[in-house]
């Protein structure tokens, strides 16, 4: 099965010079997006990790399904101002401007070993700021997948020395 049949590429959006690459058409079918998951918990299956993280809004489609196939943990991090209880957040880059994160400060103990997922590594900003956050409570990234990645935007350069797992490249 070929996912990149499933996933449709929108010019300019949700800037000129963009070009989105869309899972919705992906998730609207039901068995690509279960082969999907099922891919994702293959490529993680060397790994030895407690929990899976993943960031609103598309990282939760592809971690909560994980985290439920493996029976694992899951902590969301969310953009600002969502979560009820104490947070650590960090500002971070995307392909197409500024945000910021934040995770509960009690979600990750000490010592407790971090998968991260989510549905695209484009700039890799995200997920460079996420593994500072995990870092930042005392955890380890073990590992982080993802179902594609824009490798012309040479994600793997800034994250640096990590175990990341991509099921289609472009
Ligand atoms: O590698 P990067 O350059 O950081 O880009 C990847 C991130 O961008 C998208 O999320 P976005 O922030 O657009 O939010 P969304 O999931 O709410 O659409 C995507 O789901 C990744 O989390
Ligand atoms: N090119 C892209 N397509 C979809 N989501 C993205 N997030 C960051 N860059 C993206």
């Amino acid at each position: 099965m070929d996912l990149k049949n499933y996933i449709r590429e929108v010019q300019d959006f949700p800037k000129e010079g963009i070009g989105f690459k869309d899972i919705t058409t992906l998730l609207n079918n039901g068995e690509v997006f279960k082969k999907t998951i099922d891919m994702c918990v293959e490529n993680v299956s060397e790994f030895d990790f407690d929990v899976i993280v993943g960031p609103e809004a598309r990282g939760f489609i592809v971690a909560a399904p994980m985290s439920y196939a493996l029976s694992k943990s899951f902590v969301p991090i969310r953009k600002p101002g969502k979560l009820p209880s104490e947070t650590v957040s960090i500002e971070y880059e995307l392909e197409y401007g500024v945000d910021k994160l934040e995770i509960h400060k009690d979600a990750i103990k000490k010592g407790q070993k971090v998968l991260i997922a989510d549905d695209l590594l484009a700039t890799g900003g995200t997920v460079n700021a996420i593994v500072k956050l995990i870092e930042s409570m005392g955890a380890e990234v073990v590992g982080m997948v993802f179902i594609m990645e824009l490798s012309f935007l040479n994600a793997r350069d800034l994250i640096g020395d990590y175990n990341i797992k991509s099921l289609i490249k472009y």
